[in-house]
């Protein structure tokens, strides 16, 4: 069957429209259709852009990473397509209509209640205890690297900047700091570069504000400067205050993950049944 195909051939690859950039490339959407008569299947690919950060190196890195990925909560790997005679590759994966969650969350604000956010959070929690399985952290976890693929199932993407925790220690040293917007990282993260499970915890209490305040402490740049600045400049964090209407319950999940201390953060396995708990409470 086509699915299981790995090796895209790039004549049959039709370039529809861009759909983003992300930390090393750009994806399009493309019809990958091989017939020729615009019954092929819709897919997403993501071309290496070389700078001076990205190499083929990190590409083949984050191409392998996805390819032993098998999660319903993790954008599924479709393969590769090699053009320029093996000289330059691109990565396709499984193309989600409904886009990243940021922009969902900003066009379907009415039908996006406390239940459908906490369903969001618990299966974004298990895509990381997935992660976490295999030893991978994925530091830049943030809304606008989750995909909707529907109404109820959202997937983690976007894989550029994983690393595998080394088997004899418990988190990840970064020689270069990439250009990862900070507002993201654990205090660790960016005193130290150093990275680890704890610090996509850190990650992941951000990605329930942003959930929780429908992107929209995003979206007003100011705020977020203010509050890099103040951290930045190792005053103590204001913590995020709590979104409007969040139930105080997630908003204590959220100060869990933000902990300074990352002994303190809960696990994602911990978090994930907290999440389940809310979510019995609110059915009620
Ligand atoms: C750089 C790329 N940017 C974008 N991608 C898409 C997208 C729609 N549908 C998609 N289906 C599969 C994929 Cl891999 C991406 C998209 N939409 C807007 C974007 F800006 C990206 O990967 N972003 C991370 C994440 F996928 F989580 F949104």
């Amino acid at each position: 069957a086509q699915h299981d195909q790995t090796l895209f051939e790039e004549r049959h690859l039709r370039y529809i429209s861009p759909l983003g950039k992300g930390n090393f490339g750009s994806v399009e959407l493309c019809r990958y259709d091989p017939l020729g008569d615009n019954t092929g299947e819709l897919v997403a690919v993501k071309k290496l852009q070389p700078n001076k950060q990205s190499t083929l190196e990190d590409f083949q890195k984050e191409v392998n990473t996805l390819s032993v990925l098998h999660c319903d909560y993790i954008v599924k790997y479709r393969g590769v397509c090699y053009s320029m005679g093996r000289l330059s590759m691109s990565l396709v994966m499984e193309y989600l209509p409904h886009g990243s969650l940021i922009g969902y969350l900003e066009n379907n604000r009415h039908n996006v209640n406390t239940r459908r956010m906490l369903l969001f959070a618990s299966q974004i929690c298990k895509g990381m205890e997935y992660l976490q399985t295999l030893r991978y952290i994925h530091r830049d976890l943030a809304a606008r690297n989750i995909l909707v693929a529907s109404e109820s199932l959202v997937k983690i993407a976007d894989f550029g900047l994983t690393k595998i925790i080394p088997f004899d220690k418990e988190y990840y040293r970064v020689t270069q700091p990439g250009e990862s917007p900070i507002f993201w990282y654990a205090p660790e993260s960016i005193n130290d570069s150093k990275f680890s499970h704890k610090s996509d915890v850190w990650s992941f209490g951000i990605v329930l504000h942003e959930l929780f305040s429908y992107c929209d402490m995003v979206s007003n740049p100011k705020r977020v400067r203010i509050i890099v600045f103040l951290f930045t400049n190792d005053l103590f964090m204001s913590l995020l205050p709590s979104p409007p209407h969040c139930p105080s319950k997630v908003y204590n999940l959220m100060k869990q993950c933000w902990a300074y201390d990352f002994d303190e953060r809960p696990c994602f396995s911990s978090l994930g049944n907290q999440i389940e708990t809310i979510m019995q409470e609110e059915r009620k």
